[in-house]
């Protein structure tokens, strides 16, 4: 993800990896002067595949874009008022928009809590979307993204430019939680725990397949499994009402972000688990689910089937479903019910 130096001339000059990279990808976080959104916004400011950022919030959004333009290198940042305008100029021409816009948990909470509050922002966000960046990958990182994305769904149907490849629920941090736990308990490097994680981003939900990975040994245990579904709650208990997972969270946005982008410019195999539109479950009525999704220049090229499951992964999965199922229609009946202006 950083720039590779390279000697030129007798002086180091800085290049992007990719020789074949297209001339612009603009990136716009939305909800960037947050606790995710800051530090998100800083690694992109370091990834040099991205040529302009474009950093909008309520509040804050300016001074967040000065001090990180401050950085030195090759991309341009511009920070965005507040405003109707202000909105569809961060986003008009954006490549890749995230958003991390809403209200994290406070103890005591579920990330469906969060609905009530989240719903509405990420609705309003998804119209600007669909108006000023029509043709953008959309990544969903506002909770309960179980519901979010749906709603962002729906709205782009509504205006008739919906692309289901181009929709994501950003489930990254769930492999990035799992192959860390793993490591922990096998004493291994976490780069090399690849850890398979399908469903959902909640609880249980979030389904993981050790059985698939090189220890499935590890199906079973307990500990380890509440660790994966419930991580957030570790992070939010430990912060005491000071919110979420941030760090950990910029840090898997930021992530699947360069994912996007390699495979946008161009390269092969680029694989990141993500909640999309998918075909897996739909005949359960099931029309969002995380897998492991192959990136490509038009999105979402290739949904993975789950693969073979143990038959205690089977009941985790029938569990993920049931539950899956219910935040999927209260994020379409929402937009239904609360169109928005
Ligand atoms: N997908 C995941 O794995 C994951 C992980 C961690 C947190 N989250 C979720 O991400 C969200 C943000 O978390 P956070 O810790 O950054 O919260 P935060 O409160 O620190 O930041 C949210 C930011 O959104 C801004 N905002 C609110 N309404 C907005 C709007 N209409 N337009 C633009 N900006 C707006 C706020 O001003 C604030 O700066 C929460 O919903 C949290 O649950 C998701
Ligand atoms: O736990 C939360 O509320 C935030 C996020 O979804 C997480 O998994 O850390």
């Amino acid at each position: 993800m950083f720039a590779a130096r390279r000697a030129v001339s007798g002086a180091f000059q800085t290049r992007a990896f990719s020789a074949s990279a297209r001339d612009l990808s603009k990136v716009t976080v939305l909800g960037a002067a947050g606790g995710i959104g800051q530090p998100l916004s800083l690694l992109l400011k370091l990834n040099p595949r991205v040529t302009d950022l474009a950093l909008y919030d309520i509040r804050g959004g300016p001074g967040v874009a000065a001090d990180i333009s401050h950085i030195n290198t090759k991309s341009t940042v511009t920070g965005y008022d507040p405003t109707p305008s202000g909105l569809a100029a961060a986003l008009k021409g954006a490549e890749i928009v995230l958003i991390p816009a809403g209200v994290p948990r406070k103890p005591g909470m579920t990330r469906d809590d969060l609905f009530n509050t989240n719903a509405s922002i990420v609705r309003d966000l998804a119209k600007a979307a669909a108006e000023s960046a029509p043709n953008a990958n959309i990544l969903v990182i506002a909770n309960p993204v179980n519901s979010t994305v749906p709603i962002v769904a729906e709205i782009f149907k509504a205006k008739g430019v919906y692309n289901p490849k181009r929709l994501f629920g950003v489930t990254t941090l769930d492999v990035v939680r799992a192959s860390r736990f793993v490591s922990e308990i096998k004493k291994s490097d976490p780069a090399d725990e690849n850890i398979t994680v399908v469903g959902g981003h909640s609880g249980v939900t979030i389904v993981p397949l050790f059985s698939q990975s090189s220890h499935p040994d590890l199906v079973g245990n307990a500990e380890l499994l509440k660790r994966v579904q419930f991580g957030g709650d570790e992070v939010v208990k430990a912060k005491d009402g000071a919110g979420s997972a941030t760090l950990s969270m910029a840090m898997a946005g930021a992530r699947f972000a360069e994912s996007l982008l390699k495979a946008a410019q161009g390269q092969k195999g680029v694989t990141e688990p993500t909640f999309v539109d998918s075909p897996l479950y739909k005949d359960q009525g099931v029309d969002f689910f995380a897998s492991k999704v192959e990136l490509g220049p038009d999105g979402a090229e290739k949904i993975l089937d789950v693969g073979k499951l143990d038959a205690q992964e089977q009941q985790l999965l029938d569990a993920c479903l049931a539950d899956l199922k219910k935040n999927i229609e209260k994020g379409v009946t929402f937009v239904a019910q609360n169109p928005g202006n």
